[in-house]
């Protein structure tokens, strides 16, 4: 038999997605690097600096809904763009077109590469079902459910709170908690009973402020002080860490 290495008490399992369960916090990286590259460019001349995909993303994109990551890096180099609307071409420079813009370059290429979901990560949640407690999935992503078809891990999850039933609800995206808390309330379970799997910083900051029972830090880009300092009660480099084998 399989045991989780999970506090007792834990009763639900509420688990990001891109770089969590699917290899796609690469794509998005990727996506955004793209994008931005462009912008600043044709802004700025060649002399632009262009976006780190390491420190900016982890800082100021990571995790967080598509027009905060937006607003928040071009914050960051102290640009401010009209908010515009959501379904604005992805040719225009308002915060929303360059969202769509971003999202267009992420379709392409998961089009191209398709989805993998982490072995190590699809074994865990098997086991957490298997032990009876409670999953769900917590993304920031609009592209969440495809994903998680793409991958075909949808159906190991009772509850999905992603970008597009966020907007739904008027759920403020990570880092605020309430998307969790939202997954918590759905399944009938208190923070204090439920484990948070996340890999960015602006989830590590969501499941400490929602006083999870526990927040587990996904470390696959070698930044693990930095999830401590944001939240994390402990680090693993691959979910199936957390399976200790009892048989
Ligand atoms: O643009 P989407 O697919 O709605 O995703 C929003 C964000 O979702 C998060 O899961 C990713 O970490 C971010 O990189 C991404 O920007």
């Amino acid at each position: 038999m399989t045991k989780l290495c999970l506090p007792d008490g834990i009763r639900a399992c509420l688990f990001d997605l891109d770089g969590v369960l699917t290899r796609t916090a690469v794509v998005h990286a990727a996506a955004w690097k793209q994008m931005f590259d462009e912008y600043l460019r044709r802004r700025d001349g060649p002399s632009f600096r262009p976006f780190d995909s390491g420190r900016d993303y982890d800082e100021y994109v990571d995790g967080r809904p598509r027009a905060d990551g937006v607003r928040t890096f071009l914050a960051s180099r102290g640009i401010e763009l009209p908010d515009g609307e959501p379904d604005d071409p992805p040719d225009r420079d308002t915060v929303h077109g360059l969202g769509n813009r971003k999202n267009i370059l992420v379709l392409e290429k998961i089009r191209k590469e398709g989805v993998e979901a982490y072995p190590g990560s699809v074994r865990f949640v098997e086991a957490v079902r298997a032990e009876g407690l409670r999953t769900a999935v917590v993304s920031s992503s609009a592209n969440c459910r495809d994903v998680l078809i793409a991958a075909g891990i949808e159906h190991l999850f009772e509850v999905r709170i992603d970008g597009v039933v966020a907007a739904e609800r008027k759920l403020p995206g990570k880092p605020h908690p309430d998307t969790f808390l939202e997954a918590g309330r759905e399944l009938a379970i208190g923070p204090e009973a439920a484990a948070v799997f996340e890999d960015a910083l602006a989830g590590m900051e969501a499941g400490h402020s929602g006083h999870f029972g526990r927040v587990v830090g996904v470390d696959r880009v070698g930044q693990a002080d930095a999830l401590r300092a944001h939240g994390a009660d402990i680090v693993v480099k691959d979910l199936a860490e957390l399976l200790e084998d009892d048989s």
